[in-house]
């Protein structure tokens, strides 16, 4: 079965030859409470086998995230007008809000179902910033897109003016998923036998977008759907998923080609490995194809939250990982995140236009 998506990784064939102990036909969970050894062993099996796991006992307050849920709906229920003031096309770092229609995810060619806001990493959002890096949000007309902050850095975040909350109560929420980021990369580090603090230099300032989307319900009974979310990988290293509600929606992709239902457990995220790390690791984590349809005839939340390096880090396979050769060139990570996110939301001209901007202040000379 071929894949082609543009979100995801350009091609991708999922054979019909592999063997069922390769495959999986559910999603682990791991008790991040248990001993360190044994959570290592299980993230092993879960990152290199599956892509995808739930984690429990995450350690964030339920009210925190009860909050920013509750503000994201009423800010959906607002009339366009008030959303469109946040409109990702009024900044310049791809970011803000994203209404129905916007977004082609796979090759289907149909816009993916399904209305969202995001945010990049700021300073002020996460606690354990240098008190002296931050930076005060830039008013629109101070914005110099020709500087390098502009898609790199803070500054960039398009808060909703008709719903004030939605700054606070997702920065209570981002800050928490940062810390827990922190200690799943230090996880990670030693699923992959570098030292435990190995990526910690790079995820002082992450290269981070977080999103909350709504879906509508849709109808079951279409033959050719329209997808919530079309089929697709994600970008960055991984993604710490949080669903709202009892809405099962979220489809994950077994080699065997057999669609395995993600649905939401009290108390658990959902993580998965994206492209960024796929690669770092020279494949030996798994990026997992995936794709949501909601057929439950109610309305679904989902809030990820993207982490990878900051944007300047090297991508380069990993020393540990390349015992059969390196399969990947270095490349940054933010000019990595910037192509894919913006192929499929700029038209070809400004996206050839901006390249050229962000490949010169991204691309520093690496020696191979
Ligand atoms: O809504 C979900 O459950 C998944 C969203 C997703 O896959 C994404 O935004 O990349
Ligand atoms: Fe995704």
């Amino acid at each position: 079965m071929a894949f082609t998506s543009f979100a995801g990784r350009s091609y991708n064939i999922v054979s019909d030859q592999v063997k069922q102990s390769d495959s999986f036909n559910e999603i682990p969970m791991i008790d991040l409470t248990q001993p360190q050894a044994r959570v290592v062993d299980s993230l092993r099996d879960a990152c290199t086998r599956v892509g995808f796991f739930y984690i429990s006992n995450h350690g964030i307050p339920q009210p925190v995230i009860d909050q920013v849920f509750s503000t994201a709906a009423e800010f959906f229920g607002l009339d366009d007008t008030a959303k469109q003031q946040a409109h990702f096309k009024n900044g310049t770092a791809l970011c803000g809000y994203e209404g129905f229609q916007n977004v082609y995810t796979d090759e289907t060619k149909k816009p993916d179902l399904n209305e969202a806001f995001s945010w990049r990493y700021a300073p002020d959002m996460d606690r354990l910033s240098e008190p002296n890096t931050k930076i005060e949000e830039t008013k629109p007309e101070e914005r110099n897109p020709d500087k390098e902050e502009d898609f790199l850095t803070s500054g960039q975040n398009l808060w909703p003016k008709a719903k004030p909350e939605m700054r606070h109560d997702i920065s209570q929420y981002y800050d928490h998923v940062l810390d827990l980021a922190r200690k799943l990369i230090r996880l990670f580090a030693l699923v992959l036998e570098l030292p435990e603090t190995y990526f910690d230099d790079m995820m002082q300032r992450p290269g981070s977008m977080g999103k909350i989307l709504h879906y509508p319900p849709q109808p079951a009974k279409d033959p050719d759907p329209p997808f919530g979310i079309g089929a697709h990988t994600d970008i960055e290293c991984f993604t710490i998923l949080c669903q709202g509600g009892d809405i099962p929606a979220l489809q994950v992709l077994n080699p065997n080609g057999e669609w395995i239902l993600a649905p939401p457990i009290p108390g658990t995220f959902v993580v998965n490995i994206g492209d960024m790390l796929a690669r770092w690791s020279n494949d030996t984590f798994r990026s997992t194809i995936h794709r949501v349809l909601n057929i439950t005839g109610r309305e679904r939340y989902s809030l990820p939250v993207f982490i990878g390096p900051s944007y300047q880090t090297i991508i380069q396979p990993l020393e540990t990982c390349i015992a059969n050769g390196a399969k990947y060139d270095p490349i940054s990570a933010g000019l990595y995140v910037w192509k894919r996110l913006a192929i499929s939301r700029l038209d070809k001209d400004e996206y050839e236009r901006q390249l050229v901007k962000i490949e010169s202040h991204l691309t520093p000379p690496v020696n191979v």
